[in-house]
């Protein structure tokens, strides 16, 4: 008998509340193992506390979250902890710490954890800096001293150094110039193609949600309102993911997202 493989990730009504503001409020997702998913969704709909509750940054009010099939809610410290192991994490503004040099942002979390030594560090952050464009003696450079394009490849070599198999990227274009962003989602697309990786993606540009995307997710009201082929964004027949994808002022998503 053939079993199918569970998802990598699994959402079941999720539900989270800050104060009288329900945020999330039921969110289900799929995320097969490989696929690269774009959540999309408007200015604080619920993106980042979604994947902060998968990281197990935010404790969710109620619903389940498996990982591999396993309830991550469930899990002891230990087991919480080995699964962050195996994720990999690009934040928003690259999130470096300009008091150490790039090598050992690179490693830094393989050498919190005592996990190679300071020369295997050096030598690790050399092979993930080659794999996004850059040369080793970039390792030997404050984060502060290089353009915001060399930050995003330094914090793209920091998310897979420890080969994760889940990478998360928040917003991994923003502030970037059109063709660096373009850069950039090439340099995802390869890693994460290289590392076989699941990859989910919060992004509010749509031609990049294109590139690093095949499967798109909307949340509107804190639940997932879409799902399908990122390639279909802004003509995917539903109106809400149409508007959104568009840009454009009219349509059912009305100003009150706005206020
Ligand atoms: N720790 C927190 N305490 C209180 N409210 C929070 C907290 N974290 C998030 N929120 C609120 O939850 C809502 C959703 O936030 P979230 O960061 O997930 O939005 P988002 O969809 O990622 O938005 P954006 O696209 O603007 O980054 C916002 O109203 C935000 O203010």
């Amino acid at each position: 008998m053939s079993t199918t493989p569970p998802p990598k990730i699994r959402l079941r009504g999720l539900c989270k509340r800050f104060g009288d503001k329900m945020v999330l409020d039921g969110v289900d997702l799929d995320v097969q193992p490989g696929q690269g998913m774009v959540i999309l969704g408007g200015s604080g709909s619920g993106k980042s506390v979604t994947i902060k509750c998968i990281l197990g940054l935010i404790q969710p009010d109620s619903g389940s979250i498996e990982i591999d099939g396993q309830n991550v809610l469930a899990m002891g410290r230990r087991e919480r902890e080995a699964l962050l192991d195996r994720t990999g994490m690009l934040f928003q503004n690259a999130a470096l710490f300009d008091s150490l040099p790039v090598w050992e942002n690179v490693c830094f979390k393989l050498l919190a954890q005592k996990r190679i030594s300071r020369a295997q560090a050096r030598d690790r952050a050399a092979e993930v800096l080659a794999q996004v464009g850059l040369a080793a003696s970039v390792g030997d450079l404050p984060p502060n001293e290089l353009s915001g394009g060399m930050q995003k490849r330094v914090g793209l070599a920091r998310a897979i150094a420890a080969s994760p198999d889940i990478i998360f990227f928040d917003e991994p274009t923003t502030g970037l110039d059109p063709i660096m962003g373009a850069v950039i989602d090439g340099l995802i697309v390869d890693v994460v193609q290289r590392l076989g990786a699941t990859a989910v993606s919060i992004t509010h540009d749509m031609a990049s949600a294109r590139r690093i995307g095949e499967t798109a997710a909307m949340i509107h009201k804190g639940r997932i309102v879409w799902t399908g082929p990122a390639a279909a964004l802004g003509e995917t027949g539903n109106a809400m993911v149409d508007q959104f994808a568009r840009g454009e002022r009219e349509g059912p998503i009305q100003m009150e997202l706005r206020k």
